[in-house]
């Protein structure tokens, strides 16, 4: 047993408290929100390639001071990027989930992790869409399509404006997304005027070559208060 403790670090023996022991057991409760934007299993090789190249741009201090690269870290609620929002999140309709992590089974809906580039105010998310978002058969659907376009724009809007919310979102579809298959999202902020943010988007397959989707958005900064009736 003392030697056992030992072995992990512990300073313990006849008449000590074993301090290191007890400064390493973790606190049960994290205030940490689970971030969901990492592989699981139901990730593709082309889906963990992807990630580990964009993970590679970010990995260190200095390359994030050079290339300005960061992943954002995805919860299953926006309240949760809030400070002390697990706790809140138990607090304001405590059921809710974010619509695009509400799918439990890994690989069923919607796997995604979003790379922002703030310098240069673009963003890069890599999908994988699940068999529960069919629309056309074997495809994804266009409200998927909408939804992944909105909340990869909406997550760069929200890094760069804070609290915003989507005015206008316009789409083109130009070639259905196989299920299953790893796109690209590519983000960018066209323009800012005042509150105004006015930012393009383009999904393409994940070698570039085959474009999917292209998307203009409005996105408009919102003072948070008004969402709870300030
Ligand atoms: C970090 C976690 C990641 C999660 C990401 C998820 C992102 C999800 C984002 C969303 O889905 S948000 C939900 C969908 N959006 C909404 O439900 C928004 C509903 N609409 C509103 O609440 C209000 O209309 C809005 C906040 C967008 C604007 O209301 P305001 O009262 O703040 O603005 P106002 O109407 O005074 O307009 C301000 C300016 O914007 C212009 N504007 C407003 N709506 C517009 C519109 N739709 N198209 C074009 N311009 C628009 C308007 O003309 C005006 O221009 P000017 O200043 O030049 O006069």
């Amino acid at each position: 047993m003392w030697r056992a403790a030992s072995r992990l670090g512990a300073a313990v023996g006849p008449g000590r408290q074993p301090t290191r022991a007890l400064a390493m057991s973790p606190w049960p409760f994290s205030a940490t929100p689970r971030d969901y934007s990492v592989p699981n299993e139901s990730w593709s090789r082309e889906m963990r390639r992807l990630f580990d190249h964009y993970s590679c741009l970010c990995d260190t201090e200095e390359q994030q001071q050079s290339a300005g690269w960061c992943k954002f870290p995805s919860y299953n609620r926006s309240l949760k990027h809030a400070a002390g929002g697990k706790y809140l999140s138990k607090m304001v309709q405590a059921k809710a989930r974010l619509f695009t992590r509400n799918i439990e089974e890994p690989g069923a809906g919607f796997e995604y992790a979003v790379f922002l580039n703030k310098q240069e105010k673009t963003s890069v998310t890599i999908f994988q869409p699940g068999h529960l978002l069919e629309g056309p058969p074997g495809h994804l659907h266009g409200g998927a399509i909408a939804t992944i376009i909105d909340s990869s724009t909406g997550t760069l809007a929200g890094a760069l404006l804070g609290p915003s919310m989507t005015a206008n979102l316009n789409i083109n579809y130009r070639s259905p997304i196989p299920l299953g298959n790893v796109v690209l999202i590519h983000c960018k902020v066209d323009q800012t005027e005042g509150r105004k943010t006015f930012m393009s988007c383009q999904i393409t397959s994940s070698d570039g070559d085959k474009l999917h989707t292209e998307a203009t958005g409005l996105f408009l900064s919102i003072n948070l208060g008004r969402l709870f009736g300030a």
